[in-house]
């Protein structure tokens, strides 16, 4: 097995007028390819900022994260991009859907930016596989929450990535919109070798994840 995921001895530091505060604490973790992780713990514990890290999002003051077997603390924008590209996709609580395009248009245009094939047949696929092919010409202000939540979870699973980072994907969710979600991120990966990352405070769906690993105040438990 490989790793998907490797951080050493990772630390992140913030600077602040009361001097500094270590937000995430000697950080180390390996996470191989096709599990699942779930990252629990009470707010404020860090769990965001692990997986800013690991996205390559934010830069960690000290310590070796490796994604997909490159370190990524020193890499510049361009070559994060090039990497991530196609293989590493994000699930925001907030979905980060773009307004001002249809649920196909969000879920076709990253597949573009990334040069795949047959762009307009694989956003069409995966509309329906997520239950939405009737609402594909819809923007996301005509759509659920859930809804929503659904395009970007085709939108994340449409390049057929190597890891999914998903950040409280059920967090703004109903009970019932949000297992829905967790059906579908559960479902389309589990007979693929694709890696899920999951932030959540729901334990239920933390359960499903074949490994949870329990944060507090910076630290792993
Ligand atoms: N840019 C920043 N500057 C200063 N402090 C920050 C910054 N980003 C995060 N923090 C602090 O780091 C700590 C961890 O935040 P983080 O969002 O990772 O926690 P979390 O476990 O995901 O919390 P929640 O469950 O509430 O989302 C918090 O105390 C937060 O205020």
């Amino acid at each position: 097995m490989t790793s998907a995921l490797e951080m050493k001895n990772v630390w992140l530091t913030f600077a602040a007028a009361d001097g500094s505060l270590d937000v995430l604490k000697d950080i180390s973790i390996d996470i191989q390819s096709g599990s699942s992780v779930a990252i629990v713990g009470p707010s404020g514990s860090g769990k965001s900022s692990l997986i800013s890290v690991a996205a390559g999002l934010e830069k960690p003051s000290r310590g070796e994260v490796s994604l997909l077997g490159e370190r990524i603390e020193a890499l510049s924008e361009d070559r994060l991009a090039r990497l991530r590209r196609g293989r590493v996709s994000m699930v925001f609580q907030s979905f980060h859907l773009l307004e001002t395009m249809t649920a196909f248009d969000n879920v076709r245009t990253p597949l573009e930016i990334a040069g795949l094939d047959c762009v307009e047949a694989r956003a069409d696929e995966w509309l329906e596989r997520v239950g939405l092919s009737h609402r594909r010409l819809h923007y996301p202000g005509q759509l659920s929450g859930g809804e929503r939540q659904r395009v970007a979870v085709a939108r994340a699973l449409a390049s057929d990535p190597a890891v999914i980072f998903a950040d409280e994907p059920t967090g703004n969710l109903d009970a019932e919109s949000g297992r829905g979600v967790a059906d579908l991120l559960f479902a389309l990966t589990g007979d693929r070798e694709t890696t899920l990352v999951l932030v959540t405070h729901d334990t239920e769906f933390a359960s499903r994840a074949a490994r949870v690993v329990h944060m507090r105040d910076g630290r792993i438990e």
